[in-house]
């Protein structure tokens, strides 16, 4: 596409190690060009220009007063974004949205608040997404309205440095993970034919139940949350995981018996199962909000059976 190409003037580092170019089927992307360790920073990157105002509060008027203050330079480098692999932009608050970053932005006294800035950040917006990335955006920086990448495993010469786009995309399953996502994504915890993959979907669940338990929120649900639960605190729920893990990592388990992801233990599928809804993450809450197991399977049969059809996993889990 035209905008392709026209990413070519986009001024990249000198001592950058990484390049820009083509990648198949995502528009253009970021390549390493030689081996980026764990930890590394990338790229820091000021952004063009900042607008500072609710991201639904801006508009086409916004990004051209900003467009037409810069100098002529970075001007003419915020004109080369003409389209990414979604399309060509209709608009310049179109151009904005697909290439803005919300900063932490410093107060007058120089403190990280949560006003609302969005930057604009020519380089930061060439990297692809994945659902298992090899690089993150941490929160802050150290320094105000500064956006960095840094590497977040070790990343050889050639590869495609890729980010994970929103922070509670760890937390979906793959269906989920596309429902959110304008795009198909064909990382290993989405092409089919891997390990990796089957037991991707029960870990995320997983992960997500074990972190409302540890939170007292479920990562994903909007507006009031219940009491923090203590069923973390029950070692047995620990010790299935932590089995089944030292298992996985040995190359022990198998999926001979039980029609469930291979390679993931009954109790531990049961357990990764309960927490796929809203509705479970408040039942869960309830039962475990009871001091023995006894009274947690109690409340959770009493609940059995409610227009929530996972209930059943609910109880299960809870009975094992
Ligand atoms: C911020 S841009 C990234 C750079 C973009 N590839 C470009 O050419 O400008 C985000 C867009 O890139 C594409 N993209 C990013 N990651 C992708 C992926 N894993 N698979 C397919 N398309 C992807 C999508 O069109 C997305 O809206």
């Amino acid at each position: 596409m035209e905008g392709h190409r026209a990413y070519r003037g986009l001024r990249v580092p000198d001592d950058a190690p990484f390049e820009l170019k083509p990648s198949p089927g995502r528009g253009w992307g970021v390549f390493a060009t030689r081996r980026i360790g764990p930890g590394a920073t990338i790229l820091k990157e000021e952004p063009l220009f900042v607008i500072r105002k609710p991201t639904p509060l801006i508009r086409e008027q916004d990004i051209k007063q900003a467009v037409l203050q810069l100098p002529a330079g970075k001007r003419q480098q915020f004109l080369l974004l003409r389209d990414n692999a979604s399309g060509t932009f209709a608009s310049m608050q179109d151009a904005f949205a697909e290439n803005s970053f919300d900063l932490a932005s410093p107060d007058e006294s120089g403190r990280v608040t949560r006003l609302p800035a969005q930057g604009l950040l020519l380089l930061l917006s060439r990297f692809n997404y994945s659902c298992v990335p090899n690089a993150k955006i941490p929160s802050f920086t150290g320094d105000a309205l500064v956006a960095a990448i840094v590497a977040i495993r070790d990343i050889a010469a050639g590869e495609e440095i890729t980010f994970c786009y929103s922070f509670d995309m760890q937390f979906r399953t793959r269906r989920e993970r596309h429902e959110a996502l304008r795009f198909v994504c064909e990382c290993r915890g989405c092409l089919p034919g891997n390990l990796f993959r089957e037991l991707s979907d029960a870990r995320r669940r997983l992960y997500r139940g074990l972190t409302y338990l540890v939170n007292g929120r479920d990562a994903l649900a909007r507006g009031r949350q219940g009491p923090v639960s203590s069923i973390i605190t029950d070692p047995q729920f620990v010790y299935h995981i932590l089995i089944d893990f030292l298992r996985e990592e040995e190359g022990l388990l198998d999926d001979l018996d039980e029609p469930r992801p291979r390679g993931l233990s009954r109790a531990v599928y049961l357990l990764a199962g309960a927490f796929q809804t809203v509705d479970n993450v408040a039942i869960a809450a309830q039962a475990m909000a009871q001091d023995t197991w006894w009274k947690r399977l109690d409340l959770v049969l009493k609940l059995y059976g409610r227009a929530d059809a996972a209930d059943g996993t609910v109880a299960e889990a809870m009975r094992m």
